[in-house]
């Protein structure tokens, strides 16, 4: 096979940044791309045999500002196999990966390329390596030229790659979640012991020459309240292990099965309580639009005065500025961080320079062993997606034929819209754990693909809660691991062939609802939908029959039927300007018990919720987003 030597060059000036890369083979293309001050990319590919050509080409192409210079700065030379693909490494990874990698592929390890180099390199590149200190933005997927076949991340967060991007591009996204959950929960035991021994600090004296015993007084572990916020993996790994150290051990996950907690001897909570009971408290929730910012002045208001708090999750989770204050003012005691809002933090960051605060950076899921057991399960990942293999760690791209993908993507719809309503009733605590799916259809089963239908209630229930991206790849993987069962029926129906669903119907079992009019005659949250010339509607909660499409946001009340009702709320929510897009009543018998669906486009203040609540008929109500 024919070597060749590909030489990427990056040049930078005042106003723009150029960058461009070349194999000096005739036969071989060249890829450049130009970064305008406004972030735009332009790449092109050319067959001209020398980078003198392809700067003249180049400056033909854009307007090069007046004394712009082009002089090559050379990054990196690497030696490429023409015909394998070409894995960019862009963070340190374990040799054992980086082996499994070079069996299969040409690898280019290039750490701390800057933003402008990656979107350069990338064009030359069919898979990508990161962890969490490389952002890969939709410019870097737009600069791949749909070259880029798959990144993976190696570890669990995935928040520094665009997942939209990334699936708009059709470029797959593969992770590593199960190889650092122990390390990462060591650290957290580390930091723990470590901050409330003071470990850091009296090291730091002593290595001083002082000798301050008396200042480094710590504070004991055992017997003392642990919350663990965020029962996944790495929560329940540092769960066990603080009831190795004598630490009283309680957890709030909103959706962490009940039995799992059970078995190790943890008391599930709610977020309240968590904070009003706990001397120290860890967080391993991941970083969500839910979860951001979850620790704020608010939050601190109502925590045990002298808490102690260990971060090893996602900086992002507390509100830093707020941590400060209520460091200052005594009501946390201490704090152990290894993650920050941005990383790195800046020197004069006030919590890290803060007495009360040990820090770290970002060392969670470095360990040799970690980072090896890591690095092979991303090169495995890796390697198996190049080769066209569905990856059982995807967190994105959906795989299906277009033709089927077009009949279903009302019912797509659907299905993950009754998935987020469902899991929204769900009281917390209870643990959602099986769910049950029945699809009414007159289409026998060979006509009927459920498994992306299956998969988006998957999405519809889990994502909310997680920083895991749902698709046909690896929905049964994500169910499986979180104890989820999925069950689904097929009811025939006698409705027409060229519909393929007459309805879908989503129960979850076994749980206690927040509203208690969706639990059905057997006993499970129950929610029925059905499409609409091509919309997707609520049909049924509960035993209740309703008629509400399901877009924006939706208010659930029960309440006696009786005339005025809708008036009533109708008017309280055009008070707030809150614009109703559909409603409907489902009634078992007339002047008995009756529900209000209300679709609104707008998001009802806390005050106006409170004031429907209050509406004397209403016995109960749930506001629920889509
Ligand atoms: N510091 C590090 O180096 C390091 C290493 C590994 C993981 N992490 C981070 O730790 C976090 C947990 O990782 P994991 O592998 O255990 O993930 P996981 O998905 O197994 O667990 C996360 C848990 O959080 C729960 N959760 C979701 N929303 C919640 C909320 N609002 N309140 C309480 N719990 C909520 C989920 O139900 C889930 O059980 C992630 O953010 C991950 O990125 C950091
Ligand atoms: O999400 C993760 O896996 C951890 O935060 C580890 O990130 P890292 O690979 O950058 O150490």
């Amino acid at each position: 096979m024919a070597a060749a030597l590909r030489i990427a060059a990056v040049v930078a000036d005042r106003n723009c940044v150029v960058a461009y890369a070349a194999r000096p083979s005739p036969t071989s293309s060249f890829v450049a791309g130009f970064y305008g001050r406004n972030g735009k990319s332009l790449s092109f590919q050319s067959t001209l045999p020398s980078l003198i050509c392809l700067r003249r080409q180049y400056s033909s192409l854009i307007a090069l500002p007046k004394g712009l210079s082009l002089i090559p700065v050379v990054r990196s030379q690497t030696a490429e196999v023409i015909g394998k693909p070409t894995v960019l490494v862009a963070e340190k990874l374990g040799d054992a990966g980086l082996q499994l990698l070079k069996e299969v592929a040409n690898v280019d390890c290039s750490y701390n390329l800057t933003h402008e180099e990656l979107c350069v390199k990338i064009s030359l590149c069919d898979a990508l390596i990161v962890r969490s200190g490389t952002k890969v933005t939709r410019e870097v997927f737009e600069a791949s030229n749909g070259r880029l076949k798959v990144v993976g991340r190696a570890g669990v967060g995935i928040d520094n790659v665009d997942l939209q991007a990334a699936t708009e591009l059709g470029c797959l996204v593969v992770n590593a979640p199960t190889a650092n959950t122990v390390a990462a929960a060591e650290h957290g035991i580390a930091l723990l012991a470590a901050m409330a021994r003071n470990i850091p600090q009296a090291n730091a004296s002593l290595k001083e020459g002082k000798w301050q015993r008396n200042k480094y007084t710590g504070v004991s572990m055992v017997d003392k309240i642990i919350a663990v916020m965020g029962f996944g993996k790495v929560g329940t790994e540092v769960a066990r292990r603080a009831k190795g150290l004598g630490l009283n051990v309680i957890a709030h996950d909103p959706y962490a099965p009940a039995d799992r907690a059970r078995a190790l001897g943890v008391e599930l909570v709610s977020f309240d309580e968590a904070l009003a009971r706990a001397d120290f408290i860890s967080l391993h929730m991941p970083l969500t639009p839910a979860t951001k910012k979850v620790f704020n002045d608010e939050t601190f208001g109502k925590i045990k005065r002298g808490v102690r708090i260990i971060n090893v999750a996602r900086g992002g989770v507390i509100d830093e500025e707020a941590l400060v204050r209520a460091l200052d003012n005594g009501i946390v005691a201490q704090a152990a961080l290894d993650v920050f809002t941005e990383e790195p933090p800046e020197k004069s960051n006030k919590l890290v320079q803060h007495e009360n605060v040990i820090v770290t950076p970002h060392l969670g899921a470095s360990t040799a062993e970690a980072q090896e057991g890591v690095a092979v399960e991303i090169a495995q990942a890796v390697v198996g997606a190049l080769q066209g293999e569905l990856a059982a760690t995807a967190v994105n791209a959906p795989m299906v034929p277009a033709e089927v993908l077009t009949e279903l993507a009302p019912y797509v719809n659907l299905a993950e819209r009754l998935g987020r309503l469902a899991v929204q009733l769900v009281s917390g605590g209870s643990g959602v754990k099986d769910v049950k799916v029945t699809y009414s259809s007159a289409r026998s089963s060979d006509d009927l693909d459920t498994r992306l239908l299956r998969a988006m209630i998957v999405k519809g229930i889990i994502e909310p809660v997680s920083d895991t991206f749902i698709n046909l790849v690896n929905a049964d993987y994500v169910s499986k691991q979180r104890g989820l069962r999925i069950s689904e029926e097929r009811q025939p129906s006698d409705g027409a062939l060229d519909v393929p669903l007459d309805s879908i119907q989503v129960k979850i079992a076994n749980v206690e609802s927040k509203f208690a009019s969706a639990i059905s005659d057997s006993g499970d949250i129950t929610l029925e939908g059905k499409v609409k010339d091509g919309v997707a509607h609520l049909s049924k909660v509960g035993a209740f029959s309703v008629d509400i499409s399901l877009e924006g946001s939706i208010i659930l009340c029960r309440q006696v039927d009786q005339p005025g009702m809708i008036g009533k709320v109708g008017s309280l929510l055009g008070e707030e300007n809150v614009n109703i897009s559909f409603m409907s009543v489902g009634r078992i018998s007339p002047r008995k018990k009756a529900v209000m669906a209300i679709g609104v486009d707008d998001e009802p203040s806390k005050s106006v919720l409170r004031r429907i609540g209050a509406i004397s008929a209403i016995e109960e109500f749930v506001y629920l987003k889509l």
